[in-house]
């Protein structure tokens, strides 16, 4: 089975250029583009995102609370905390999190994507500060967050070094790495390709390609040639007959999370 190049993602690429650059694979961008429009739409294209979220906000939540000491009962919890959310999409995360009281830059490298997050956000009175970049232009302009988020976007750049690298620079001293992916598992391949794009029909076709998943020991040594290590890695089980996503630690075959931090 091979990525099904739609024309919609064809004509929105840029007419010139490589075919990436930087952590940027513009087939990859222009596929979110193509869809930019369904982002906050939990019946759409991101229904996985939507199903998985209330699980992932706890997560960084009762994490980003217990290393930088703020409590997570609390009305805004991560007030006085600085995030950044690499590859934001549509703000499913950023929006929420600035609702617990962060203050939130969101960044993707699709144009069509950050204005998605931006009208949204003005129309929920939600405080983001978004912009179309990418996590390379946002580190070499020496930005540093408490909160540094790369979720379900690993698995979609073109070249991952750099890509763990710019999100390393992006920490401030103390700061917290939260990444999620995929497993390249044959579990995977049944469950997150064969059963989310071709039965399900949750996610178009071509949205993730198996090679491009990484095992949590691939991502483990990209952190840690950058001086980082992983405290945690969980999994994310979906259970086709209740229709919802577990948090789960000893499966990690499929989806999974982590956090990191300088070691
Ligand atoms: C699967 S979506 C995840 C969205 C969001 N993080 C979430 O979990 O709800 C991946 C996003 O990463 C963006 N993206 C892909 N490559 C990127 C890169 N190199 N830099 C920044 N954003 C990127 C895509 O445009 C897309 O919006
Ligand atoms: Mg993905």
């Amino acid at each position: 089975m091979t990525a099904a190049h739609t024309a919609a993602s064809a004509s929105a690429a840029p007419a010139s250029g490589a075919h990436s650059s930087g952590t940027v694979d513009r087939d990859e961008v222009a596929r979110f583009s193509a869809i930019a429009a369904e982002w906050w739409d939990p019946a759409g294209k991101f229904k996985p995102l939507h199903r998985l979220n209330p699980l992932r906000l706890g997560y960084i939540r009762d994490t980003a609370c217990r290393r930088l000491g703020r409590d997570p009962l609390s009305r805004a919890p991560l007030s006085g905390l600085s995030l950044v959310d690499i590859g934001c999409g549509g703000g499913l995360l950023s929006e929420p999190l600035a609702r617990m009281g962060a203050d939130v830059t969101g960044v993707d490298a699709a144009e069509r994507n950050v204005k998605t997050a931006a009208a949204h956000a003005a129309e929920s009175g939600v405080p983001v500060d978004y912009s179309a970049t990418t996590a390379e232009d946002l580190a070499a302009a020496g930005e540093r967050f408490d909160i540094v988020l790369a979720m379900e976007v690993i698995e979609h750049v073109a070249d991952v070094p750099l890509f763990v690298k710019s999100c390393a620079a992006l920490l401030a001293p103390g700061g917290v790495l939260f990444l999620s992916t995929i497993n390249r598992t044959p579990k995977a391949f049944a469950l997150a390709i064969v059963g989310a794009e071709y039965v399900l029909r949750w996610l178009p076709r071509g949205t993730h390609d198996w090679r491009k998943f990484l095992r949590p020991s691939e991502v483990g040594a990209a952190l840690r040639a950058e001086g980082l290590a992983f405290r945690d890695v969980t999994g994310v089980t979906y259970n086709p007959l209740t229709d919802e996503f577990r948090v789960n630690p000893r499966d990690l075959d499929v989806n999974y999370m982590g956090w990191a931090e300088r070691v």
